[in-house]
This record gives C-alpha cells, sequence and structure tokens, in this order.
C-alpha cells in the first residue's frame, strides 16, 4: 500500500497527536516487561475435563505462586485450599459453606489480591485493566494498586472490603478474583495438535479454545481428518465415523454436532451383524445397554469397510502418493479369506465383507453412494462444526515459528542420513519446509471448497492422515485393515521415520531448526504426537534439551503404556519448565483430596538472561508498530493529518 494512504488510515485510530506520543511510550514500556508465560499443551484427545483443569491451575503455575507468596504463613495443606479455591471457585465455595465467615472471606480476599498483584507484575496496567472483571473492575484496582503507608488508606481499604462482604458480594469478588488470577498465570497458550478423537468431549475443548485469551493451533493428524470431512472428503468423514464408533463416541457426531447418522444405522443394520472385532471400547465410566452397544458395532464395521472401499479408490486415483500397499481388499481372496500383504499370505478373521464385490472391491453400490453423499452434506453443513473448524483455520497451522521454537504435532520426515524426505507433488518435489508448506497450502484449498469433493487437494488430506511423508503421521503406513482383521501382530506394527530416533541428536535437531531459519541457541523444536513411554524410562527431553516431547498423554485409552497422564510444558521469561501429570482422576477427587500433584522439572539449556517482550514474536510485532507510528508522527508533523 502506498506509505501515505496507509498513515492515513492508520491516522483514524488516534484522536490527536498525544495520543500518538502516549501509544509510542505504551507500547516501547511493554518490550521492556518480562516474557509473557507460554503453555503448552498437546493431544487433548477429547478428553474435556482433564484439558480445562490444566487450564484452571496452569500447569502448576498458580501452586507455584501460592507457595512463593505463603510459604512462610500458610501450612502445605492451607495452600492447597487455596490452590483448589482458585482453580474451582464456585464448587469449592460450595462445598465450604458452614465454614465461610467475615474473618475467612478478610483473610480470603486479601489472599486473592496478593495472588493477582503478583501475577500481574509482569503486564502493564493497561492489560491489567483489560482483563479484571467488569463488575468489580474499580473495587479491584482499588486494591491491588493499593499502597498502606497511612492508617488512613488502610482504614480505606478496610472499609471496602467491609462493605463487600455486607453487600453480599463476598463471593462473586473472589470467583471472579479467581478467574484473573487463572486468565494472567498464562499469556499465551499453544496447543501442539491432536484435540480430536478418541475422548468425549472434543466439541467442548474447541469452545473453550474459542473463547481462551491467546491461543494457536498446531494441526494433529486426529485433527486434519475432521478437517477433511468438512472439506468434502467422504473418505476423511468414514475415517470420523469408525473412530467415534471404535470408542463409542458417536455422540460427539449426532448431538455435539448435529449430524444425524440414522440412515447410516439403516444401512449397517441390513448388512452387519455382532463381531467381536467391531465391539467398541467402553471407558470405565461407559453404561451401554445392549441395544445401544449392538447398533455401534454395526455401524463401526459399515464405517470401516466404507472407508476401505474408497481408500482403494483413492489409492489407484493417485498413483503419485504411492499407497498402493494399501490396497488390501484387492490383495483379499474372498473364498479362502486371507490377504498378501508384502508377499505374505495372512489368515483373516472377524470378516465382515458382505457388501464387498470380490470381482470389484472398490466398487461402492448406488445405495452406499447415496448414503455417503446424504452424510457428507450433513458434515459439510452443520453450522457448529464449521465454527469449530473454522476455529482451527484461522488460529492453526501445519507448523509454527513462535519466540525461536518450531512447534509441530508430528515430525519432518527425514531420510536415515538426515536429509529431508522429498515428495513430488504435481510434478514438483517438496521437502522440509517447503513440503509443509504446500500441504498447508493445499488443506486450505481444500477446505474453501467443501463442494468439490473428489480433487487432488481434498485427496491429499487423506494423504496427511496416513501417508507416508506426512509430517502430522509420520509412518510407514496406517495398518488399520490388519488391526481389525489378522491376528498376527507384526502385521500392526506401523514403523516409524527414522525422524524418531535421529531426533535424540543435537547436531540433526539444531539442522532442522536451521530449515526453519532458527539459528540461535533458545531454539527449541516442541512436538506431540508420539506418547512417552516414561514406565519404560523414555525421556521426553531429548536432544541435549533442545527436543521436547509433550504429548500431554491425555488420552484416557494410552495412559496404560504410557505410566502416567503426560505431560506440559511452561515457557516463562527465566526459561522453560517440563511438568508431568498424573492422570486427571475427576473434578471431584481434587475438590475433596486437594490432590494435584505435578512435578517441574527444568529444562536446562544454557544460563539465559531473563527475557524479556522485546526478545520475542509479539515483541517484533510492536517493534514494528512502534516504527509505523513514530512514522505516522513525521507524517502528521507534515500537517497532512
Ligand atoms: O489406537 P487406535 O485409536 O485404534 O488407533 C491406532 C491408530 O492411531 C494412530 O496411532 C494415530 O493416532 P495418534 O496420532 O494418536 O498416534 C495410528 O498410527 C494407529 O493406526
Ligand atoms: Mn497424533
Amino acid at each position: 500500500m502506498d506509505k501515505n494512504k496507509y498513515f492515513e488510515l492508520l491516522g483514524k485510530t488516534f484522536q490527536s497527536t498525544e495520543e500518538i506520543v502516549s501509544e509510542i511510550i505504551n507500547l516501547k514500556a511493554i518490550l521492556n516487561l518480562p516474557k509473557g508465560t507460554e503453555h503448552f499443551v498437546s493431544d487433548l484427545h477429547g478428553e474435556y475435563d482433564a484439558f480445562q483443569h490444566l487450564l484452571r491451575n496452569a500447569s502448576g503455575n498458580i501452586k507455584e505462586k501460592i507457595n512463593d507468596l505463603f510459604h512462610q504463613t500458610l501450612t502445605s495443606k492451607e495452600q492447597k485450599e487455596l490452590a483448589t479455591l482458585v482453580y474451582y471457585p464456585e464448587l469449592r465455595l460450595a462445598r465450604i459453606e458452614h465454614e465461610l465467615s467475615a474473618t475467612w472471606y478478610k483473610e480470603t480476599i486479601d489472599q486473592l489480591i496478593q495472588l493477582t498483584r503478583l501475577s500481574a507484575t509482569k503486564y502493564t496496567r493497561s492489560k491489567v485493566r483489560k482483563t479484571l472483571p467488569k463488575r468489580f473492575s474499580y473495587i479491584i484496582e482499588e486494591l491491588l494498586y493499593q499502597n498502606i503507608a497511612t492508617n488512613d488508606k488502610k482504614d480505606y481499604y478496610d472499609q471496602i472490603i467491609n462493605d463487600v462482604i455486607q453487600l453480599r458480594q463476598a463471593q462473586p469478588l473472589i470467583i471472579d478474583l479467581s478467574y484473573t488470577i487463572q486468565q494472567l498465570a498464562i499469556d499465551h497458550l499453544h496447543v501442539v495438535g491432536d484435540i480430536y478423537d478418541r475422548g468425549p468431549a472434543p466439541d467442548k475443548i474447541v469452545e473453550a479454545l474459542i473463547e481462551y485469551h491467546s491461543v494457536d493451533v498446531q494441526w494433529g493428524n486426529h485433527d486434519i481428518i475432521w478437517m477433511g470431512a468438512a472439506s468434502g472428503s467422504a473418505i476423511c468423514m468414514m475415517n470420523v465415523i469408525r473412530i467415534c464408533a471404535r470408542y463409542n463416541n458417536l455422540s460427539i457426531i449426532e448431538d455435539a454436532y448435529g449430524i444425524n447418522l440414522r440412515p447410516l444405522l439403516t444401512y449397517a443394520e441390513k448388512y452387519y451383524l455382532d463381531n467381536p472385532a467391531f465391539r467398541p471400547k467402553l471407558a470405565s465410566d461407559d453404561h451401554v445397554s445392549k441395544e445401544n452397544l449392538d447398533e455401534t458395532t454395526k455401524m463401526h464395521q459399515a464405517a470401516a469397510i466404507l472407508q476401505f472401499k474408497l481408500e482403494e479408490q483413492l489409492v489407484r486415483r493417485r498413483p503419485e502418493f504411492d499407497m498402493e500397499h494399501r490396497l488390501l481388499l484387492s490383495n483379499t481372496n474372498f473364498q479362502t479369506q486371507e490377504v498378501l500383504i508384502h508377499g505374505k499370505l495372512y489368515p483373516l478373521e472377524n470378516t465382515c465383507f458382505a457388501t464387498v464385490n470380490p470381482e470389484r472391491p472398490d466398487e461402492i453400490t448406488p445405495e452406499e453412494h447415496d448414503l455417503i453423499e446424504h452424510l457428507l452434506s450433513n458434515f459439510v453443513n452443520s453450522e457448529k462444526l464449521r465454527r469449530h473448524l473454522n476455529f482451527l483455520m484461522k488460529k492453526g497451522s501445519m507448523y509454527l515459528v513462535y519466540n525461536e521454537n518450531l512447534l509441530i504435532h508430528g515430525c519432518i520426515p527425514l531420510q536415515s542420513d538426515g536429509s529431508f524426505k522429498g515428495m513430488t507433488l504435481n510434478g514438483k518435489t517438496y521437502a522440509g519446509k517447503s513440503l509443509l508448506d504446500y500441504f498447508e497450502t493445499s488443506l486450505r484449498a481444500a477446505y474453501k471448497e467443501p463442494h468439490i469433493t473428489q480433487d487432488y487437494n481434498t485427496d491429499l488430506i487423506w494423504y496427511l492422515w496416513s501417508g507416508e511423508c506426512s509430517s502430522l503421521f509420520g509412518k510407514k503406513e496406517m495398518t488399520t485393515f490388519e488391526r481389525y482383521f489378522i491376528a498376527d501382530k507384526v502385521t500392526h506394527t506401523e514403523e516409524k521415520n527414522v525422524y524418531y530416533e535421529l531426533r535424540e541428536d543435537e547436531a540433526v535437531i539444531r539442522q532442522l531448526l536451521k530449515e526453519f531459519d532458527l539459528n540461535g541457541d533458545d531454539s527449541h523444536i516442541i512436538n506431540g504426537h508420539t506418547p512417552i513411554k516414561e514406565v519404560k524410562g523414555e525421556d521426553p527431553i531429548k536432544a541435549n534439551g533442545k527436543m521436547i516431547v509433550i504429548d500431554g498423554g491425555f488420552s484416557k485409552p494410552y495412559q496404560k503404556t504410557t505410566g502416567l497422564a503426560g505431560y506440559t510444558l511452561l515457557y516463562n521469561s527465566y526459561g522453560m519448565q517440563l511438568v508431568a501429570h498424573k492422570a486427571f482422576s475427576s473434578i471431584e477427587h481434587i475438590l475433596s483430596q486437594h490432590d494435584d500433584v505435578l512435578s517441574i522439572r527444568r529444562v536446562v539449556d544454557r544460563p539465559v538472561d531473563r527475557k524479556k517482550v522485546s526478545d520475542t514474536t509479539v515483541g517484533a510485532q510492536l517493534k514494528t508498530e512502534i516504527q509505523d507510528l513514530v512514522g505516522l508522527l513525521a507524517y502528521s508533523s507534515l500537517g497532512d493529518f
């Protein structure tokens, strides 16, 4: 844009030169504040309760602040009770209703004000003001910035608190202060992928993220299939349905997103019977009737077989995806019930091939065609699903460079010598950053055109789910068919890309970071995707501290193999802290036991100077803004403004 035109536009947001000057002063002051705390979480997998608990306790940050302030005045039990109050103010107040007194209110409000003040030290007054709840902003500001130098003032503050209590506003004030503390504890949240699948409430997680004050998302392979479904990819949609059925979560599709699955049930009941391989995995608190279980088992089979048929079509349609080894229906002998995989014959069990034409296993019947069209139009037209995925599009990306770190859910596909594994797409070969950029551009294009359903971009979303060179998947092939129908577990193995070995090596990580222009000593790669098997002694901090894997381990069905719930990461002005979490049991458990055990470990790189906002990504944006405002000031002094 023409510079003068730009200044004219920019000038419209200011009433006077003084306003521009004070904005410049304000922004410059912000640059000198300590860097805000970033919170990294990943692999939430629909576990809303565990996730919202993390947001409330800021991965232990609030507990640390309570300890800093009160280690000499409160017992460990009192500190824990105060923490529970900050996390769940309404529920905690209701629980101790009979113990509440004017003295308790006074002490508690005082403690919460101290906590708010400590949490606010990193922010400008104006930012804190914006965070404060409207209804008490005046009172809280008075209390926050009090200076009890004289007795008169002390009387004045006591009077405010007394009035609050007398006017029966103590509880609302405590509640508001608690949420303010939660919000101030974290400046920015990163979700390193896999919000969806396995757990019961991904929709509630997305709603919470939409409401969150500052957040970005790096897409995970389990997010991408939902985006695929909403982009018009029938195979992604079938996979979404299949996974929901497998984890007994079809209600996410039906109730949360209002997509009617009755036509699928009607179809499934016609062709499928009970089948042990397709009975849903039940969570410990799932109570399901026999009838319901039966229905889900049938829909699970229908979705799986339709997915396999559609996969045959897609693999043939896209030879450049190099997925011929996934043509398993074509390699099945329907008479002998055997399948040929990588040159070896395996017997099949629990088969359900009633709808498969042995001559043309990729054939979709007219009935199936109508069913798919119908379901797809429901997915594409679900208003709520679109709103949620629009959010993922707006705040999400394939990878993110933020404050000198590279955030990516899965991997950067590599070859065994450490060089980038390339892929030829539309006649051109891409590798490393350019491959990831291509994937992102293609996905965005597909999402924009949900009514175009079998084009290259839409098909590529399937590749992102399960293709060898997908940065979100990072394995040779996905053995879904084998897991259902073949007993020999050897066939279930999914060989990981060599990235997952090489990422232990600092030199490799430095090389990868370089690809993203990250050459400094303070850069790290932050991955999700692979659960850390702590039981087997695996360390989430790799490559001499340059590589951190924070699969949150929220996915309950996976906790047996990981040995604990998983990890999150905090990055404040002093450096990074890895937080290990125990499995989240229930809110009730936290309220009754105050049991919120997490262990915190510093990611020791090297001693660093305390980081300021000016050293961050946001700082860089602010510097540009300051430059523009200085330019605007000069422009306006010429009299053109
Ligand atoms: O254990 P499930 O849910 O049946 O799924 C197994 C599939 O999930 C995957 O692990 C992908 O999911 P993740 O991204 O959570 O690892 C596949 O590699 C595998 O085939
Ligand atoms: Mn994943």
